[in-house]
This record gives structure tokens, sequence and C-alpha cells, in this order.
């Protein structure tokens, strides 16, 4: 569904952040994506997520060279794809229930047919009392959590997630675990980037580590 070939990143005229790069995230598959501190790991996403373009080697996205996409059809794809950044991205003049509404509601989907699916996500990641509140007056970790719910509510085919346990505790961090893996059985890939040692020994997934510009894949 995804491939990558010998795709380099670098930034301006610095030494490449990644050389060399292939893999295949296959669809339906699980995988974790880890390394130190600035290896990549967000750059990579941002591959993924075509906000960036390789410096060299070749990109396909469900079965399209990324060379040949025009900028009219990236929100199209994209839509294909649910993503966490670090920043959350989130609306600030809209409530967390209508952050997490939008995507439905860009497809055109009726609020009747969709109202309780949002509410009971927002429910599962602790957020149930918190459907009116604004951005703005939300810790990092419940920002964390809209993210999230915005990104799963339309199960897209792809999931990308940057750190997105990040600012939860360990609680939580294993709830929204499951909400992936469920999510993952339900049919969508999911590419999870953490640090967190502890998160991956919980599933038996792939894992690609960034070492040096460098993907390593094991499992
Ligand atoms: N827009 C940019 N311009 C220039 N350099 C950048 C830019 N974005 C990232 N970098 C550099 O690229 C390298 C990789 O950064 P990236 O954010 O992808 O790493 P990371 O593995 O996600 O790090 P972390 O785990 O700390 O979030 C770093 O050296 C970073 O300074």
């Amino acid at each position: 569904m995804i491939k990558f070939e010998n795709v380099g990143l670098r930034y301006g005229m610095e030494t490449e952040v990644l050389r060399d790069v292939s893999f295949e995230i296959p669809e339906r598959s699980f995988q974790f994506l880890t390394g130190p501190s600035g290896a990549g790991k967000t750059s990579l996403l941002r591959l993924l997520f075509m906000s960036l373009r390789p410096t060299r080697g070749s990109i396909s996205m469900f079965g399209r060279d990324i060379a040949s996409i025009e900028r009219h059809e990236l929100p199209i794809l994209r839509r294909r794809i649910g993503v966490v950044f670090q920043d959350f991205r989130l609306l600030d003049h809209m409530t967390t229930f209508e952050n997490v509404a939008l995507p439905l509601r860009v497809r055109g989907k009726d609020e009747a047919d969709f109202r309780s699916d949002v509410s009971d996500l927002l429910n599962w990641v602790g957020l149930g009392d918190k459907l009116h509140a604004l951005p703005p007056v939300l810790s990092g970790g419940e920002k964390q959590r809209v993210a999230i719910a915005r990104a799963l509510i339309d199960q897209p085919e792809v999931l990308l997630a940057d750190e997105p346990t990040g600012n939860v505790d360990p609680h939580m961090a294993r709830r929204l675990l499951r909400l992936f893996l469920e999510l993952n059985r339900s049919g969508t890939a999911v590419v999870v980037a953490t640090h967190d040692l502890g998160l991956m020994e919980q599933v038996d997934a792939r894992r690609m580590i960034l070492n040096n510009s460098h993907l390593d894949i094991y499992g």
C-alpha cells in the first residue's frame, strides 16, 4: 500500500536526515517507528503524510508515485490517512466534539448518524465530560486524546501517530494502545512513532528503527 525505495531527505544544505530508506507498509499492518531523539521519526511521518517531499528516491502511496501527484489531489489522498502530530493541530474555535466530528462533516456525513460514535469515542479516551470544551482550556494530554479521536473517527486506511502517548499516564497509554490495536484489527494500517519501550513491549509488532539516518526493520 505504501512503498519507499532508497529515499533520502535533507533539509537545506544539511547532511541527510534519512539515507537510503526502503520499506513497505502493507495493508492492515501494525508497526512501531522508533529511534533516538532527532533520528528523523517525525520527518519520516511527514513524508508518509506527503507534507514533505523526499530529496531522492521514490515513494508510492496507495499505488501512486507521489512525484506524479498534483497539489490539488493531495487533500483527497490525505483523507485516507489519519494523523496525530505532536502539535495536535486542533481548531481552537471548535469544541472537542466538533473537532473530532470534522473529518465526518468534511465527508458530508449527517450529524444524526455520527453523534453517538463521536461521543462514545470521546468517552473511551476519558473526555466524556469535555465534549463542549474548547481546546485552549484543555491540558496537553487532553488535547492529545482529542487529536487521536479525530484521527480515528473515520476509520482511515492508514493511521500515523507521532508520540501519541507522550503526554498521558501509563494507564491511559495502555488504553490508547488498545484503541490503535482495535482500529488495526478493523483494517487500518498503523504506524506509531514512540520512544516508549514499555509501550512497545506490550505488542509483538514490527519495529522500524531509525539510527544515523538509516532504517532497520525487525519483525
Ligand atoms: N524543518 C526543518 N528544518 C531543518 N532541520 C529540520 C527540520 N525539521 C527537522 N529537522 C532536523 O532533522 C532531524 C530529524 O528531526 P525529526 O524531528 O524528524 O526527528 P525525531 O526523530 O522525530 O525527533 P524527536 O524524537 O526528538 O521528536 C533533526 O536533526 C532536526 O533538527
